[in-house]
């Protein structure tokens, strides 16, 4: 990558663009909601479940400038839903200040595990055991959404939802390809446990992205 565009990626000003695409938010609190979905290239926190792998090398991801992306997501839905690959790589105030300016709401879905930038109406905070979440994410997220791949997953729930604020909603989330093993134990556990609600990647069962 050039200079020039290596400094304006480091401002923000440019992002690795993955692939942006206009569909129903299929996971927790708003799930069932039209939304726009911006996906960031660039993650090294190595979920060996990740379903988006292809997100990990922001290499593979042209350097976009952030008022083109917002000047595109703006045609589709007054919700926007940035993503990744891990967004808090980068500096997300250029563009959640450019989604705002045109009334936009701006929601994350993140690991955490990285400075929070940006202005965010909606944080959900998805955290990994590899790369745990910044002080600042656990008192700002809105939404807390575990995945579950094995038992010692809800250990780390409970130990997440400890340090979360009080308004946070706390999810526990099948992972994907265990889903027929671990929902029998989600859904046990939030009968036992109801302050955490079931969340689905209802997306996949709809068939959609
Ligand atoms: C691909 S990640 C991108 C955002 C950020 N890196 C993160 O992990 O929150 C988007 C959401 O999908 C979840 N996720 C990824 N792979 C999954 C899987 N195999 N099953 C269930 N949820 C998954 C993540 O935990 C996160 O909540
Ligand atoms: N429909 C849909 N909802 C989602 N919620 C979070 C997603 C993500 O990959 O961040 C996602 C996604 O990829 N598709
Ligand atoms: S943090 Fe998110 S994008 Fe990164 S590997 Fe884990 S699930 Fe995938
Ligand atoms: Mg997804």
């Amino acid at each position: 990558m050039n200079t020039e565009i290596q400094k304006l990626v480091d401002k923000g000003d440019m992002l690795p663009l993955m692939e942006e695409f206009y569909t129903i938010q299929g996971e927790g609190y708003h799930k069932g909601t039209a939304a726009y979905f911006i996906r960031i290239g660039g993650c090294d926190v190595g979920c060996h479940w990740c379903d988006v792998k292809e997100s990990w090398n922001a290499d593979l991801h042209p350097p976009t400038a952030t008022s083109k992306i917002v000047d595109n997501a703006k045609k589709y839905s007054d919700t926007i839903v940035v993503t990744g690959g891990e967004p808090l790589m980068w500096d997300m105030t250029m563009l959640t200040t450019k989604l705002k300016a045109f009334g936009l709401k701006t929601h994350i879905e993140t690991s955490g595990a990285y400075k929070l930038t940006g202005d965010w109406d909606w944080i959900c905070l998805s955290p990994k055991k590899m790369k745990l979440p910044t002080n600042e994410v656990y008192e700002k997220a809105h939404e807390l959404k575990v995945i579950v791949y094995n038992k010692d997953d809800l250990r780390f729930a409970e130990e997440q939802a400890s340090k979360v604020n009080k308004n946070c909603i706390l999810y526990l989330q099948p992972e994907w390809s265990k889903r027929d093993k671990v929902i029998p134990l989600i859904v046990d556990y939030v009968m036992q446990n109801p302050k955490w609600k079931v969340s689905l990647q209802t997306h996949k069962y709809l068939n959609i992205p």
